[in-house]
């Protein structure tokens, strides 16, 4: 069905022969910020390569890089053709009503002229466009238009993991199993099945693993047995130990990590494995990001690392692979050896990379129901002694299939939390359990139910109390500013007093966050930086209104490799003490030093080149982080960002305490409509 436009009927059909027509409303729809000028000058260099180019594909090729913007891997012309607003965002949530651009011609009204075959055969009579290798711009794979440089890495990425999937177990099962069960000795009295034991098992049985699951399922947990048990096989050959290397997409989260496999090695059961303790030191805990580990290059898409510089590792276990994108997996997959391991821990049910691709929920859209073969089931009865559901098993599950583990149980969450019974009603889509747990009255869900306007925020007192909690919990901002004021160290401390300080309250700060969905306007990031600000200012709790001040959190939004700060990193700028009598203090921003020593690094403000505040911050930001207390905004009109992945990564952020913060519209129909939306990223990973 094609959406209706208001001045469909109106307007002459746009005339498919005439580019120039083309070219000049592509002109028009980049000036409404309906696209982007990169979208735009991409169909102008097509045009230029060749100007026989007709214009059904240079608006193919505008639309396929304005989907790749929009974290698509390939344009969907079928998709594009049967509805626009909902595949395309064209017209785009701010501009639902297309009639007030006053274009001469709409993006639906050249698709309305369109047909799909009629479509594909203008592509595909194109030397600008193939049906697979070679040289030209864009490929075209059934209804999927790719820039190649997309439809190469979704190739790499498709062909590297699958030529990982042979089994080639470590060591035979029986090698294994008693390993495994000295191990995971819990479930044994009961019968339920150990699946932190089965993944361990999988992941053992060739040279690509996922294990992927919700908040505190054990992937940590699994994922150090699984290397002390590496080592030990390793070891016991009598061959060098193994190395073993940790990364993360984001600083933060290869941070979390650390600490993370740090708690894990400190629960590991030494003793049931061969060499003891003396594995201990083999066993890495310091983790890296993606970028370091490949070795990024200044104003360069290449990393050192490549098929021709491989990484000199054995294993590497990369954490929150849900944020990892398509490119930077494909480049990640050329720089490892053949015989290297991979393991991609991560919630395959989280919101998907900032950038094109959703490689970790492709991968695992058939992990719920497992599909384990027939060999596959032996292995694990051999390996770890049990062997999955039979709803679980299937004779026909592909290579893939058996390569992947999802642990099931949450250990952080117990069967009466609010915030895993939030998180598991969102995650089915189940609007009506997810109202119903509000009700229920639960210590671990609040609710902040905003009665002023937008343009009245400040003034709400539910937002108030929120933002300056003065009761000790939940945390608000308010916990770490008061920290800043009443634990300050005398002005003739040392050093080291300053840095506990700031060390201190960078923790504090990390207490509580409040996020949103959106970016702007009042319900957006912007709008609530500014009146968590007012209301932190008129508590008295922050002083001044320049650019820097003492209390301002700020998030690092790019790398700068300079300083060795990473996207994400979050710092505390404070006061210290002035050098002499009378001068003003000397300002700084305290970054966590982020070698897994607990320090503190001190920065200049003027060298923070690309920082913002963050009393909040967007839900995408916070993937990798997690708060005590988290409180998500919904905004009070619905908006097609809102998707049930969104909601659920929110949500999960939470440790303690989750709060969701909205009109009485938002907490109602947004949020119910926002978990009914899926969000669908248009790839040929699995086709
Ligand atoms: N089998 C188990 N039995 C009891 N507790 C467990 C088990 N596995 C993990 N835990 C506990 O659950 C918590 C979460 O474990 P872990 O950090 O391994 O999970 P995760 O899936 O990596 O969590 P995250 O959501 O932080 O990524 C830890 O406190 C851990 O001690």
């Amino acid at each position: 069905m094609q959406m209706n436009q208001p001045d469909l009927f109106d307007a002459p059909a746009p005339p498919l022969d005439d580019c120039a027509t083309l070219l000049a409303d592509l002109g028009e729809w980049v000036e409404h910020g309906w696209l982007r000028e990169l979208d735009r000058s991409f169909a102008l260099f097509l045009h230029e390569l060749d100007p026989a180019a007709g214009a059904p594909l240079l608006l193919a090729a505008a639309l396929a890089s304005h989907q790749l913007g929009r974290g698509h891997v390939c344009l969907d012309l079928q998709a594009a053709l049967a509805d626009s607003p909902a595949s395309l965002s064209l017209p785009p949530a701010h501009a639902a009503d297309a009639a007030q651009a006053q274009f001469a011609r709409t993006p639906s009204q050249w698709l309305q002229a369109l047909r799909l075959d009629a479509w594909c055969a203008a592509l595909r009579a194109s030397r600008l466009c193939e049906a697979g290798p070679g040289q030209a711009p864009l490929v075209l794979q059934g209804p999927r238009l790719y820039l190649r440089r997309y439809w190469q890495h979704e190739r790499e990425v498709r062909a590297l993991v699958g030529s990982r999937l042979a089994p080639q177990p470590v060591a035979p099962a029986a090698h294994i199993r008693p390993v495994l069960d000295a191990l995971f000795t819990a479930p044994q009295a009961s019968r339920d099945t150990d699946w932190q034991k089965l993944a361990c098992a999988l992941a053992l049985r060739q040279r690509f693993a996922i294990v992927t699951g919700g908040p505190g399922t054990g992937k940590t947990t699994t994922v150090v047995r699984l290397l002390a048990l590496l080592q030990s096989m390793a070891l016991q050959g009598g061959g060098a130990p193994l190395r073993i290397r940790l990364a993360a997409p984001t600083g933060k989260a290869a941070a979390r990590l650390a600490e993370s496999i740090r708690g894990a090695l400190d629960r590991l059961p030494w003793d049931a494995l061969p060499h003891g303790e003396a594995l201990r030191p083999h066993v890495p805990s310091a983790a890296t990001t993606l970028h370091r580990l490949l070795g990024s290059q200044p104003e360069s898409r290449h990393f050192r690392h490549h098929a021709g510089n491989p990484l000199a590792l054995d294993v590497l276990v990369v954490d929150e692979a849900s944020m990892v994108d398509l490119e930077m997996m494909a480049r990640l997959l050329q720089a490892l050896q053949p015989q290297a391991r991979l393991v991609l821990l991560g919630d395959k049910d989280q919101l998907a990379s900032v950038e094109a691709g959703a490689v970790l929920g492709e991968l695992c859209s058939r992990a719920q129901e497992g599909h384990y073969d027939a060999a596959t089931v032996q292995w694990l009865q051999e390996a770890a002694g049990q062997q999955p559901p039979p709803a679980l098993q299937d004779g026909a599950g592909q290579p893939l299939d058996q390569a992947i583990a999802m642990l099931r149980v949450s250990h952080r969450f117990t069967a009466d939390s609010g915030i895993g019974q939030l998180a598991q009603a969102v995650n089915t889509g189940d609007g009506r359990a997810a109202q119903a747990l509000w009700r229920a009255g639960l210590d671990d869900l609040r609710s902040c139910r905003l009665s002023q306007p937008p343009a009245l925020l400040a003034q709400d007192a539910k937002l108030r109390a929120l933002v300056l909690a003065e009761r000790a919990a939940p945390f608000g901002h308010a916990h770490y500013l008061r920290r800043m004021h009443t634990t300050r160290p005398p002005d003739g401390a040392a050093p080291a007093a300053w840095d506990a300080w700031a060390g201190e309250l960078l923790q504090a700060l990390g207490r509580f966050q409040l996020l949103c969905a959106l970016r702007e306007g009042p319900w957006g990031v912007t709008g609530l930086n500014a009146t968590v600000a007012e209301l932190l200012r008129e508590a008295g709790l922050l002083q001044g209104t320049q650019s820097w001040f003492a209390g301002r959190p700020v998030l690092v939004t790019r790398n700068d490799y300079g300083l060795s700060l990473m996207n994400g990193d979050v710092g505390l700028t404070l006061d210290l003490p002035a050098p002499e009598p009378g001068a003003p203090p000397v300002r700084r921003v305290a970054f966590p030093a982020g070698d897994g020593s607990g320090g503190v690094r001190w920065v200049l403000p003027a060298r923070l080149q690309a920082v913002e505040t963050v009393f909040a911050m967007t839900v995408h930001k916070s993937q990798g982080s997690e708060f005590e207390h988290a409180a998500l905004v919904l905004p009070d009109q619905g908006n097609p960002v809102l998707t049930r992945e969104l909601v659920y990564t929110g949500i999960t952020r939470a440790k303690r305490w989750f709060t969701l913060v909205g009109s009485a519209r938002a907490q109602g129909p947004v949020l119910a409509e926002a978990i009914g939306r899926r969000v669908l990223r248009a790839s040929g990973l699995m086709a």
